[in-house]
């Protein structure tokens, strides 16, 4: 990990604005015996600034919650807000539009493009939107998270956790106000887990953006401000600054708490205390701790969710 990067002109952002926001969202798949509720009912809010981590068993939820968040996905009821828009009822361009210009995606899904050399591929949001690249910021996020020597190759010529890394400088480099990742740790060893969450780590500390990410993996959570657990598609639990092992207790126990509308609910917001590794520098993190990633969800409706089609 090289030494933290000092930009001037970016301050970390104001904590109270609110970069996103999700109101009694509902989200239904199926009709009739098929039908399956993935949300029922989530009211959560992301302040400018923070990293969240979403936690929870697998089909609890998460990757549909982030899918509606970052305008992937359409909910069946509620709103969802980023920043002072609301996403309810815009136009497929509208949507785009918002999603290149103020979200920042690290998808498993959404692959590298195969023809474009890894910098042509992380600069390529910007450059659909036509803004120019601030090149100190560029060189910033390519030297911490180690991949300078790459930037000429084509994705087939990168390792899986070298393209995880370019997927994450793209999802960096055009500076979104807050930015999406669905297990962004995934495909990654400890070294190359420590380097991204680190780097998103800084991205809020220090350039004020907001992070939100799903995660299987306690330890890549403790590098968060706070762990939101998902089960049966409701909020069950939430800890501040939580570290792995406060993390894996409630994963532990996760079944065992009551859904908030069900009788003696655990409610929203207790919170477990605990140190915080914020550094990204010490200790190895073990990308596979806790139960391992499953299938992912649903693959987004597009392939680029930067592109206006
Ligand atoms: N397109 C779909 N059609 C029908 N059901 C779906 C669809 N996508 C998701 N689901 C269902 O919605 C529920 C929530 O799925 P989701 O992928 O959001 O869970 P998850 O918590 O992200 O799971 P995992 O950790 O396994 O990725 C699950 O029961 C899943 O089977």
């Amino acid at each position: 990990m090289t030494s933290t990067p000092t930009v001037a002109d970016r301050q970390p952002g104001p904590q109270h604005l609110i970069a996103a926001s999700a109101q009694e969202l509902t989200k239904v798949y199926g009709t009739g015996d098929t039908v399956v509720e993935a949300l029922r009912g989530v009211t959560i809010s992301f302040r400018a600034g923070e990293f969240t981590a979403i936690m929870g068993p697998s089909g609890s939820g998460k990757s549909t919650l982030m899918h509606c968040l970052a305008g992937l996905d359409v909910a069946s009821g509620g709103r969802v807000q980023i920043g002072e828009v609301d996403l309810t009822g815009l136009d497929d361009k509208a949507m785009t539009t918002i999603r290149r210009d103020r979200i920042g995606f690290v998808f498993q899904a959404f692959n590298l493009v195969p023809t474009l050399t890894a910098a042509e591929n992380i600069t390529l949001p910007v450059d659909i939107a036509g803004r120019e690249v601030d090149r100190e910021w560029f060189d910033t996020v390519v030297d911490r998270l180690g991949i300078r020597d790459r930037l000429e190759h084509r994705p087939a010529e990168l390792s899986g956790g070298q393209q995880q890394r370019v997927a994450c400088a793209r999802a960096l480099v055009g500076k979104p106000s807050i930015i999406f990742g669905d297990e962004p740790t995934g495909n990654l060893d400890s070294r190359s887990s420590g380097e991204v969450l680190g780097i998103l780590r800084a991205a809020t500390d220090e350039f004020g953006q907001t992070v939100v990410i799903v995660t299987h993996d306690p330890r890549a959570a403790s590098y968060a401000d706070r762990v939101v657990f998902l089960a049966d598609g409701q909020i069950v639990r939430e800890l501040q600054r939580p570290s792995a092992d406060d993390v894996f207790e409630v994963m532990k126990n996760l079944d065992e708490i009551p859904a908030p509308n069900g009788p003696g609910a655990a409610g929203a917001g207790s919170a477990a205390s605990g140190p915080i590794d914020r550094s990204g520098a010490s200790g190895p993190i073990d990308s596979r701790a806790g139960s391992g990633p499953d299938e992912p969800g649903e693959t987004p409706p597009e392939a680029n969710p930067y592109e206006v089609r």
